[in-house]
């Protein structure tokens, strides 16, 4: 049977900043994540998609983390399973001259979070973001597995996904993305053209890409929390520091005192 498939999300009534960015707190705080139909308008969304594609034909996208090479788990083992090609991705830091539609998309995202932001009441001190990555599964059945976007307090607090998929049936081309949170159930949300897709990036919402059988396009940006961030930067530091010194670490001292 067809996965109870959710797509008609509350939408705010007003579309001014405030109103999306308290609807956005709402939902994001009472179920871990918030889906917003209409974000741009249509013809903005065309343009964006338009760039979008003109950035895959250059060629400067590059295999995603888990397409073409190993998965984490082969390392080990003298063969390497092929996994079938995932998504093909590339990062925008928002002023590329080349794409002025994706840096105006990236841009309402920051105020859409900046104002999200004022409305957590101190939850989370969002204060930057990582670059826009933008990915491309190229439609052969690659989806991604069951994952957490931040499983280990890297310093992200919300992922952003704008999708920009016309006219999308999953049941025919698949893609569908399924989040998991671990409140239990779990929410499907077709990668609609024009729909951002907001939710907590810790464990709190594994989520997995379903195999895709058409070109499917989506522009992703993640949130940092500002004491998250400071302290994995210095955990970063200290592990790196400590690599560089060749630190070891000495038996446990109470042992030598019994000698
Ligand atoms: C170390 O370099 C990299 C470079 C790129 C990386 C991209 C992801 C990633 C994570 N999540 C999703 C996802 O959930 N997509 C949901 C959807 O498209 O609907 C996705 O497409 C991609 C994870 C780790 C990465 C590491
Ligand atoms: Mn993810």
């Amino acid at each position: 049977p067809r996965p109870f498939i959710q797509t008609d999300f509350p939408h705010p009534k007003s579309r001014d900043g405030d109103t999306l960015a308290r609807h956005a707190a709402v939902h994001l705080q009472k179920s871990g994540y918030c889906v917003l139909d209409g974000f741009l308008n249509q013809e903005h969304s065309l343009n964006v998609l338009r760039e979008v594609k003109s950035i895959q034909d250059s060629g400067v996208l590059i295999d995603g983390p888990l397409s073409g090479g190993r998965t984490s788990s082969e390392k080990s083992k003298k063969f390497t399973k092929r996994v079938i090609r995932g998504d093909k991705i590339t990062w925008l830091q928002g002023q590329e001259e080349s794409c002025p539609r994706i840096n105006s998309l990236i841009a309402q995202m920051d105020e859409l979070i900046q104002r999200l932001n004022y409305f957590l009441q101190g939850q989370y001190a969002i204060s930057g973001r990582t670059k826009a990555m933008v990915a491309c599964y190229p439609g052969n059945g690659a989806g991604y597995a069951c994952h957490v976007d931040n499983p280990n307090r890297d310093g992200r607090c919300v992922t952003c996904i704008y999708y920009l998929n016309d006219k999308w049936d999953v049941t025919s081309q698949g893609g569908l993305l399924r989040l998991l949170p671990v409140s239990g159930g779990h929410v499907d949300v077709e990668p609609l053209l024009n729909r951002l897709l907001l939710f907590w990036s810790d464990r709190r919402n594994p989520h997995e890409v379903q195999p895709a059988f058409d070109m499917r396009y989506a522009i992703t940006v993640w949130y940092f929390d500002k004491s998250e961030r400071e302290e994995a930067k210095m955990a970063q530091l200290n592990e790196d520091m400590s690599k560089l010194r060749g630190e070891v670490s000495l038996p446990d001292v109470k042992e030598q005192k019994e000698r």
